[in-house]
């Protein structure tokens, strides 16, 4: 399809230049162009379609590099990709070595900051321009944040660090109403309350006009009414949450109206103090299935761009068969709550929400709170699973720690999109939470490599004593599953008088069984050790089964620092075992975007890399022989 205003106009310089009706056409044009695009690429369209008319204003009015703007998560940069160089690269978006699905100060010194993760822009931003500040720079900061983002304790954070100094810098809160799917908690409905009393706002502006025209004193009087925390403020002016901080409010605005937008940009740049930009704005505008269904087109995989049809998200996952059977559960055990940090269809407990709303908790983006509110309702005898992407439970680490493992409490954690995630790279790969969970005193760690064993686990969720972590992946079960035989916590595949042994956990169970059958051909018997508990290990049981081994990998998709096979290895050492051992593990490295399977290839932890591990080392004990 043929984009002409965007081929015409395509930077900064010539959105400046251009007309009005230019400029919507501009828009047309680059919704079209995400449209057809993220159809075929997969990405956060509805997002993006939502900030389309935001970010060309945000470009007519601002100069980059030196005015700077952070994307809050950073899933709707998109537009802003597009007007700074990046356009022929979408074709790439989110796949191995192509254009990134979030900011990348390496892809552009337009992408002031990188993210990914939520709530993290105003800090970022009071950072960015207290530097300017500090350094005598020129140049405006401008954090870009929705309302889902705003209810991440980080952004009042953020705001409560907000000096009258930080004339610098802008706050523009993208407010759909939205999450991923409705926004949640009183935060929210206080925004809807200022968008739904204009009428105030009416006042409040009419009130600043009078007293601002009362002739010499108008101006002195205002500044004494604006800087009172008194009641006669409230009664003239009404009150405001971000103006009693101290920053200027402005709004609420239609944020699909490129000249209002650009007009308030342009009067908050010049107004002396902290400014906050409340626009409204359509999730998914201008592409009627992203407009009627932005949950589903909020992160989506390819689609039909001409009937919206996409894939469902019913079909088999782990997470699906956690949702259904944590709510099957939950039927029978009323102890048993749910929580999640906004993403409850991402962690499948739709089910759950519908059916026992007074149990189901959506605390907003706020994995902090969800962990120690868990651990509230564990320590009055509750049983709560908090479920929780394991990269977004990382900024959780001392709540888990400190208010619950310290006591011991039954709060049961289901880690899902844990190990490599795949497209959205680096932020999102859940390569840590072996090392962190696996680190804290009470804490158990399970990492089921089937159905079966997730639900069984699940299972005795009502009967714990202290907190457990269950890892599951994105997506479904995978491989192969031959016969095997379990012993206490681990299951063996393959011969028992095997030479060779693959130990490994969770879903990279299926390498390992993948590498066994590749080495089976060349005459050498491997078995696979899967681990369930990964914590505490029972090692005693584990080396009794490598008792003939002469060779043994330890493969894991997490980081090696701190990593399962580092732990093992060691305790090889103390028991003088007298084969040799090779570890596959993630080298003290983040993991880029791709697919999963090409990169357990790129980071060498993939089955021909198990295969290449131990077929060497059988070589050289053959030459060794001879
Ligand atoms: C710490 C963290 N938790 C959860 C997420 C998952 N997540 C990504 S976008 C999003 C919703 C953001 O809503 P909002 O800020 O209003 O942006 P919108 O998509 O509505 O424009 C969530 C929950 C995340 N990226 N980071
Ligand atoms: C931007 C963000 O953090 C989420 O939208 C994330 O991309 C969801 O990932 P899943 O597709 O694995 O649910
Ligand atoms: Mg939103």
């Amino acid at each position: 399809m043929n984009h002409p205003t965007l081929e015409r106009i395509d930077n900064a310089d010539k959105i400046k230049a251009a007309s009005l009706s230019e400029l919507d056409m501009l828009a047309a044009d680059i919704r079209s162009f995400l449209i057809e695009h993220i159809s075929k690429t997969g990405g956060h369209l509805a997002s993006n379609l939502g900030v389309v008319e935001l970010t060309i204003a945000l470009h007519n009015v601002l100069n980059f590099p030196q005015d700077q703007v952070v994307f809050d998560v950073g899933h709707q940069a998109y537009t802003h990709k597009i007007l700074t160089g990046r356009r022929d690269r979408f074709d790439t978006l989110r796949q191995f070595q192509g254009l990134s699905g979030f900011p990348k100060p390496h892809e552009s010194d337009c992408d002031a900051f990188g993210t990914g993760h939520s709530s993290t822009s105003i800090s970022a931003a009071v950072g960015l321009a207290t530097a300017k500040k500090l350094r005598g720079e020129a140049g405006h900061v401008v954090a870009v944040i929705g309302d889902g983002a705003m209810t991440g304790g980080l952004a009042y954070e953020g705001l409560n660090n907000i000096t009258e100094e930080l004339d610098n810098l802008i706050i523009v809160l993208n407010d759909n109403e939205l999450s991923i799917s409705k926004n949640v908690g009183s935060l929210a409905e206080y925004l809807a309350k200022l968008t739904s009393k204009p009428a105030y706002f009416r006042i409040k502006d009419a009130t600043k006009k009078v007293v601002l025209h009362i002739p010499l004193i108008g101006r002195g009087l205002y500044r004494v009414i604006h800087d009172t925390k008194s009641v006669f403020k409230t009664l003239l002016v009404g009150s405001n949450f971000f103006e009693d901080l101290g920053i200027t409010y402005f709004g609420p605005i239609d944020g699909h109206d490129i000249k209002a937008v650009s007009k308030v940009l342009g009067r908050a740049m010049t107004i002396g103090k902290p400014a906050l930009i409340h626009l409204k704005t359509v999730k998914g505008k201008g592409y009627v299935y992203a407009e009627n269904d932005p949950t589903a087109f909020h992160g989506i995989a390819s689609f039909d761009m001409d009937t919206g049809e996409h894939p469902s998200n019913l079909t088999d996952s782990f997470s699906k068969v956690f949702g259904d059977s944590l709510y099957a559960l939950a039927q029978q055990d009323e102890r048993i709550c749910a929580i999640t940090a906004a993403m409850t269809e991402g962690v499948s407990l739709c089910r759950f929400a519908a059916a026992m709303p007074q149990r189901f908790f959506d605390v907003g983006i706020a994995e902090g709170h969800a962990v120690t509110f868990a651990a509230g309702l564990a320590k009055a005898g509750m049983r709560p699973c908090f479920a929780v992407y394991s990269s977004f439970l990382q900024r959780a680490y001392d709540e888990i720690v400190h208010d619950v493992a310290l006591q011991n409490l039954p709060v049961t954690f289901l880690v899902d999109r844990a190990g490599i995630v795949g497209e959205d790279g680096e932020t999102h790969q859940g390569i840590f939470d072996v090392s962190y969970l696996t680190s804290i005193p009470n804490m158990t760690v399970y990492s089921p490599y089937t159905y079966t064993q997730l639900k069984a686990l699940l299972g005795e969720m009502g009967r714990c004593e202290g907190p457990t972590a269950i890892r599951i992946p994105r997506g479904g079960m995978e491989g192969r599953f031959a016969d095997c035989y379990e012993i206490g916590d681990y299951a063996v595949y393959g011969r028992e008088d095997a030479s060779a042994a693959v130990v490994t956990y969770g879903r990279m169970t299926a390498q390992a069984l993948d590498a066994c059958e590749e080495l089976e051909k060349s005459g050498i018997h491997t078995k696979v050790i899967s681990l369930l508990k990964i914590k505490p290990i029972d090692f005693d049981a584990l080396f009794c089964a490598l008792a003939h081994c002469r060779k043994v990998v330890f493969l894991e998709e997490s980081e090696r620092i701190g990593g399962i096979a580092q732990q093992l290895a060691a305790e090889l050492l103390s028991r003088r075992f007298a084969g040799r051992y090779t570890i596959l593990a993630l080298n003290d490295t983040y993991v880029e975007q791709g697919k999963p399977q090409q990169l357990l290839r790129v980071y060498g932890i993939s089955a021909q890399d198990v295969v290449r591990a131990i077929a060497e080392e059988d070589a050289g004990e053959r030459e060794e022989e001879t």
